[in-house]
């Protein structure tokens, strides 16, 4: 453990972390599941900060102070009192920006577990969850970042607790990823200030329902328990196509149908051991393009592990080692 603010030279933290799908519907700011696409963070001290972007998911994301990864190792830094002004940040992301997939509580994380790796690992997870909860604001993407698997979360303006879930074995993810982007700021001024005591009541227990039957593979309850009253119907104009989808997919097959997190991805539950949802990207494909939006279809499976984090005491290399070589050195299968 280190305090007194030095950093020995040449040691890199290199932190890989899954992406998210929040809410799954009812659970509105506190549900959340890792998905296998995977956003990297490489850190280490340097004389000038240098911010490198690789790949083409991160175009746009700032190379200067500004960007989230250098301030959120700073908020590390400081709690845990140790200065480290300059850092040399290598970027890299499966994860499509500002799509509903957690691409900023991945970036929030990885930069956590990274700078908390190059300090020592002077802070506990619950003190990162505790910070990425009060940077991303909402629980529920970095939970299911920082602890993998479906994460039942909530934060009360001041502390966060999470209980992380294994998800359903048979439980097969489909994302439906919109070619336009809906930074989650807009998606969140939409929604009301206000709503009925039947929305609240409606939402919690469905959302109380969603969580019991996900613990206990009751796989038959998703459509029913996945139904929500408090986002979507007012994030469903700014989604063409999803009203239709999340009504109809389970006639297609779907255990159920919602909005992944902000948007405007779709996610679309399976059972994977039932061949009934064969046409479910077909269907999903077509109702897009009648509303003339192209969509990237993703078939994947719920992601058990969080975030992982490796140190180099004398690392020399660039820092662009690809994604999927720290997925292998991490032991992080997708
Ligand atoms: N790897 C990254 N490094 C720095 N900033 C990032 C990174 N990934 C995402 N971000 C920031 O997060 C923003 C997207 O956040 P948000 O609108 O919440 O969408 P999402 O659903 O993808 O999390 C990006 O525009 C960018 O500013
Ligand atoms: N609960 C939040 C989740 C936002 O997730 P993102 O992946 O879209 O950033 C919300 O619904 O606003």
């Amino acid at each position: 453990m280190m305090h007194d603010g030095a950093v020995p030279g040449g040691r890199l933290a290199r932190a890989i972390v899954p992406a998210s799908t929040a809410n799954l519907g009812p659970g509105f700011d506190s549900l959340g599941m890792a998905l296998p696409l995977y956003s990297g963070v490489a850190m280490r001290e340097a004389d000038a900060t240098r911010i490198q972007l690789f790949g083409d998911n991160l175009e746009g994301v700032a190379q200067d102070k500004s960007n989230l990864v250098y301030e959120t190792a700073q908020a590390v830094f400081r709690k845990a009192g140790v200065s480290v002004p300059e850092l040399e940040i290598g970027l890299q992301s499966d994860i499509p920006l500002t799509r509903g997939l957690g691409s900023s509580a991945a970036a929030i994380v990885g930069a956590l577990v990274a700078a908390n790796g190059l300090i020592g690992n002077p802070l506990s997870n619950d003190d990162l969850f505790q910070m990425a909860s009060a940077l991303e604001r909402h629980p529920d993407n970095v939970g299911a970042a920082l602890f993998g698997g479906f994460v039942a979360a909530a934060w009360d303006g001041e502390r966060a607790g999470a209980v992380r879930l294994e998800p359903p074995a048979d439980l097969e993810v489909l994302v439906a990823i919109p070619e336009f982007e809906l930074p989650t700021r807009e998606a969140r001024n939409v929604l009301p200030r206000q709503v009925s005591m039947e929305d609240a009541v409606f939402n919690l227990s469905h959302s109380s329902l969603l969580t019991a039957a996900l613990a206990s593979g009751r796989l038959d309850l998703l459509a029913f328990a996945m139904r929500d009253r408090l986002h979507q119907p007012y994030r469903s104009p700014l989604v063409p196509g999803m009203a239709e989808i999340l009504r109809d997919a389970p006639d297609h097959g779907a255990l159920g149908a919602v909005l992944s997190g902000a948007g405007p991805t779709l996610l679309l539950l399976a059972d994977r051991t039932d061949a009934k949802h064969e046409g479910l990207e077909a269907y999903v494909e077509r109702v897009m393009a009648s509303e003339g939006v192209r969509v990237k279809m993703r078939r994947l499976s719920p992601c058990a592990h969080g975030a992982a984090c490796s140190v180099e005491e004398s690392f020399h290399g660039v820092m662009d080692a690809p994604l999927d070589a720290w997925k292998t050195q991490l032991e992080v299968k997708a």
